[in-house]
């Protein structure tokens, strides 16, 4: 098991325009109706404090001046359905964007994961930089984007207030009407400023907030937990996490204070403006320049605008924010195939064998070849054992034959047809595998055979049949549910708390996956009982060679008693095929395989001593 360390930073890249739009096609998509009722239900909401202000000082104009009182009724009743709106709007506000939260959940959590079902092969998994962008991107969605959604229907609230604001302190008072937008300007530039520059924190801390996710997962793993404990490595992850925790919080404090300071000076600038006309609105009124009702609206009027700018201002902020995350999205949505896939091709069944012609490959252009000029045929109906030290490139050839890469040079073919010219789903449906690395499910027994073939899923006659073929059939049968077990400690089962089974039982359940497939042209087994006892190993080899006999498979093992009765043992060594032939032929040929053969079998010659 490994946890990789992101190498290096992240940067989304892309303009903030086109990101805007990108979020604001995704809102429309998911949801246009909503998207339209709450942006108007904002934009009336950002009337009301204007129609508020307006209402209020007619009704004080008309008591002043002794207005008829039906009149006055009149604009009372508008005064109290204003009200009333202002108190239900919100609710209606907030409805709307949560029911719009859930759309875009949705929508982003499908593009998301069919965006990486997509991906072919496995170089995009494999590469640090897409990794380092799914794991930011497997965050943003419609809870983490909604700030920048609410940020925008905000703005446009806001954005809708001031400009009625400035309207009514415009036939009141241009001067004061211009000092206001003016004093507004240094707040929004700097709030702006401040906001980019807390976007370029989180992108440069995006490889920090990783590593403290990789540690705070590694203690908290239950696969790490026991290497965790033997090596009390508690405290030093612990203590790594801290140093990351630190160094994200030291910058964001230097932030805070920088933003503490700034905000305090707009504030005061903001204060003095307002106080400077309160001045010459009182002036104004005493000298009858300024009716009472002048003067309430003004100060609303004052009030409301620069309430309403900050508003506008610090939405524009978090919305800006907020975007920058919904980058890591767009960018893993936007990424090409790692495979260049046809959709359309037949691939034959399966009648004359499959061949690789002078394969040469390497996991990258800076990484050493792998393969170099591997030249194999595999011919129909029959058994080709692949055999090698480490390292000498077996399972990569394996994963070639599934077509997880293509060849860096050379091709593959099955019966004559070279595998990219097909459909890899085509080519992957026609074959069993058996992986080294195979997956143990947290699902039932059942389920974790029956995925082997979704279709059989349901199918129990087909799972009991794949679970005695493998040989897990006695375990599963003696389990609390027999096959509806749970098969894991951290999720718990219908009938009570799961059941784990053992290395060599996952091993053969893994087998009994793959046998279900049992029909396909092509079975590969890498490795198959490397966790088995010798008993367990020997029986199932005995009944792979009955399962095998006729069909095109490939073993790979490094147990060479296993292997003896393939149709061809090959030899990998250094990329390269060192040998080939049969048992008997590779021992009376004294090379790589002969020499290896002897180390084994003396082992087992010495221990009986
Ligand atoms: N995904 C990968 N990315 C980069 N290098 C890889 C990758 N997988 C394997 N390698 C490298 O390719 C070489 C061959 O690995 P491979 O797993 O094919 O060997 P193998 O013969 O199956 O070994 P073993 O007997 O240990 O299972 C090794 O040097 C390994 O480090």
């Amino acid at each position: 098991m490994t946890f990789a360390l992101p190498d290096k930073q992240v940067r989304p890249k892309g303009g903030k325009g086109r990101q805007a739009a990108a979020m604001a096609r995704l809102c429309w998509a998911a949801g246009w109706p909503l998207l339209v009722g709450a942006l108007a239900t904002n934009l009336i909401s950002g009337l009301l404090p204007t129609a508020t202000a307006w209402l209020t000082k007619l009704v004080v104009d008309g008591i002043v001046s002794g207005r008829p009182q039906v009149a006055l009724l009149g604009v009372a009743g508008g005064l109290a359905t204003v009200g009333i709106a202002t108190g239900v709007l919100p609710q209606l506000v907030t409805y709307l964007q949560s029911e719009l939260r859930r759309r875009i959940d949705r929508t982003m959590q499908d593009r998301l994961f069919s965006a990486v079902n997509r991906f072919h092969g496995l170089a995009r998994f494999e590469s640090p930089a897409v990794a380092d962008k799914l794991q930011m991107a497997a965050h943003v969605n419609g809870t983490a984007m909604m700030p920048a959604l609410t940020g925008m229907f905000t703005a446009g609230r806001s954005a809708v207030t001031v400009a009625s604001m400035l309207v009514t302190l415009w036939i009141l008072s241009p001067v004061m009407a211009l000092v206001v937008t003016a004093a507004g300007v240094p707040a929004l530039l700097a709030r702006l400023a401040l906001s980019r520059r807390r976007s370029r924190m989180v992108a440069d801390f995006a490889a920090t907030a990783r590593r403290q996710s990789l540690y705070s997962s590694l203690i908290t793993d239950v696969r790490a937990a026991k290497e965790v404990r033997l090596l009390g490595l508690g405290d030093f992850l612990k203590g790594r996490l801290f140093g990351e925790l630190r160094a994200t919080q030291t910058a964001e404090r230097g932030l805070d204070r920088r933003g503490a300071l700034i905000q305090s000076g707009l504030s005061g600038l903001g204060a003095i403006v307002a106080g400077a006309g309160l001045v010459w609105a009182v002036h104004s009124a005493a000298t009858g320049g300024l009716s009472l009702g002048d003067v309430t609206a003004f100060v609303a009027a004052v009030a409301g605008t620069q309430g309403a700018m900050a508003g506008l201002v610090d939405s524009l902020a978090i919305g800006h924010e907020a975007l920058l995350f919904f980058e890591y999205h767009a960018d893993i949505v936007s990424l090409p195939d790692d495979l260049p896939v046809t959709t359309s091709g037949e691939l034959p069944v399966l009648r004359q064998g499959i061949e690789l012609r002078d394969v040469w490959f390497r996991y990258d252009e800076s990484l050493p070849w792998v393969l170099r000029g591997v030249n194999l045929t595999i011919p129909y109906g029959t058994a080709v054992a692949i055999v090698g030290l480490n390292g000498a490139g077996k399972s990569t050839l394996v994963k070639l034959l599934c077509r997880f890469y293509d060849p860096t040079h050379g091709s593959i073919r099955w019966d004559g047809v070279d595998i990219r010219e097909v459909p890899p789903a085509r080519l992957r449906e026609r074959m069993g595998v058996l992986f080294q690395d195979y997956m143990s499910y947290d699902l039932t027994a059942a389920e974790n055979i029956g995925i082997g073939d979704l279709p059989a899923l349901a199918d129990r006659d087909r799972i009991r049949v794949a679970a005695e073929k493998a040989g897990v059939a006695g375990p599963v049968r003696a389990l609390p549910a027999g096959y509806d077990t749970m098969l894991s400690r951290t999720f718990a089962g219908h009938d009570g708390p799961g059941v784990m089974f053992s290395g060599g039982q996952w091993q053969r359940l893994a087998l009994a996956r793959t046998l279900l497939r049992d029909g396909r042209d092509l079975l590969i087994l890498d490795e198959p009982s490397s966790g088995l006892d010798a008993r367990a190993e020997h029986e199932i080899h005995h009944r792979l060679r009955q399962h095998r006999s006729g069909r095109t498979s490939v073993l790979v093992s490094h147990r060479l008693g296993a292997v003896r009765e393939a149709d061809e043992i090959v030899v990998l060594s250094d990329g390269k095929i060192a040998e080939s032939g049969t048992h008997d032929e590779l021992i009376a040929s004294n090379g790589q395989y002969a020499e290896l053969f002897a180390v084994q079998a003396r082992g087992y010659q010495s221990s009986l001593r």
